[in-house]
């Protein structure tokens, strides 16, 4: 019996996230981030960055426990929401079909899986449309986010999460790896950039953050100052600086339900198909902030509980390789 073909994943899509306050969820991620509300109520609020065009690509949904609901990434076609059930039908996941109408808004015919590194994942190819607000600088604010740029996953198994994406046809642009070349961290792509998902070694299944990405670094340093500027500088976690994986310009925030935020720009193109891996050791302090600044351990222990498909959190396991006892100078660990 031939193996199931992978569906054919064009970007990471949009994360649903349970938000305990919904008003002030929304303060932080539509006011001060920028995120434009495409859809809300008294339960939801779908939010699209400026570039979006499409619905959403974030969802906050009022709960009584901050969790993920689930991650999802959008498929070529129709029929490749078929093939992503079969896929993990097959793998012998958990698997529940969503028709349109019956689960997020603005989206359709979907399929919802826990995947094999235990993350509530959604396929989906069906989605309103949206209106183009791309050159409605008239409505730019806050940190002016301009679309979602990647999912960050906390687990404690890195070489399997790397052989299950994989699996799903991601390649891979950068590596932190040991001295025996044992895989500590690694970022992977299907759209033509440095990553759609990351993952972090740690106790998993848990969401690290969503990576949003703005066009300039100065709007990374406005979001910085913004929250400086009305006494809320405690949503600061790190940053902003310059990573050395993904050469990227960042800050991470924490929103008032602690879920965690990577406002991101300038990384690079991937798009090539000889594109190569560029591999990091895990004792070259620049690998995590190029100017050699230590990385808090909030960022490496901190992170969201996941849902199951029936909505109760999953359960966690601890790492394997925890990165942040390796003795490097810039962690100020050493
Ligand atoms: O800190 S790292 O340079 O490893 C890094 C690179 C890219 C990211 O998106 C990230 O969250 C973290
Ligand atoms: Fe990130």
């Amino acid at each position: 019996m031939t193996a199931p073909t992978a569906p054919d994943v064009i970007r990471s899509a949009y994360a649903q996230l349970v938000v305990t306050d919904l008003p002030r969820a929304r303060w932080f991620w539509a006011d001060m981030l920028g995120f434009h509300v495409q859809y809300e109520d008294r339960d939801t609020l779908c939010l699209r960055g400026s570039d979006e065009l499409t619905h959403h690509s974030l969802v906050l949904r009022r709960g009584a426990e901050a969790a993920l609901d689930h991650i999802a990434y959008r498929v070529r076609t129709p029929e490749d929401v078929d093939r992503a059930e079969a896929f993990f039908t097959r793998l012998g996941r958990p698997v529940r079909r969503v028709p349109a109408g019956q689960g997020t808004k603005g989206i359709g015919d979907a399929v919802r899986v826990v995947d094999p590194l235990g993350f509530p994942v959604e396929f989906f190819h069906d989605i309103e449309r949206a209106e183009r607000l791309i050159q409605r600088y008239d409505l730019r604010h806050g940190a002016e986010i301009a679309r979602l740029d990647h999912f960050n996953i906390c687990t404690p198994d890195i070489p399997a999460a790397y052989a299950h994406y994989r699996s799903l046809g991601f390649g891979c642009s950068e590596t932190i790896e040991g001295d025996e070349h044992e895989l500590y961290a690694a970022w992977m792509y299907r759209k033509q950039t440095v990553h759609d998902v990351a993952f972090t070694g740690g106790a998993g299944p848990r969401l690290h953050h969503l990576g949003v990405a703005t066009h300039e670094s100065h709007q990374v340093l406005r979001c910085a100052d913004l929250f400086g500027s009305i006494r809320k500088e405690h949503h600061i976690e790190r940053g902003p600086g310059r990573h050395g994986v993904s050469n990227a310009f960042y800050l991470y925030l924490r929103d008032p339900d602690g879920h965690r935020v990577e406002v991101y720009t300038s990384d690079y193109y991937t798009g090539d198909p000889d594109h190569e891996t560029y591999r990091w050791n895990v004792h070259d302090d620049r690998r995590r902030d190029f100017w050699g600044n230590a990385v808090i351990e909030s960022w490496y222990k901190e992170a969201t509980p996941v849902l199951g498909l029936d909505g109760t959190p999953q359960p966690v396991m601890d790492s394997l390789l925890d990165e942040s006892a390796v003795q490097v100078g810039a962690d100020g660990l050493g």
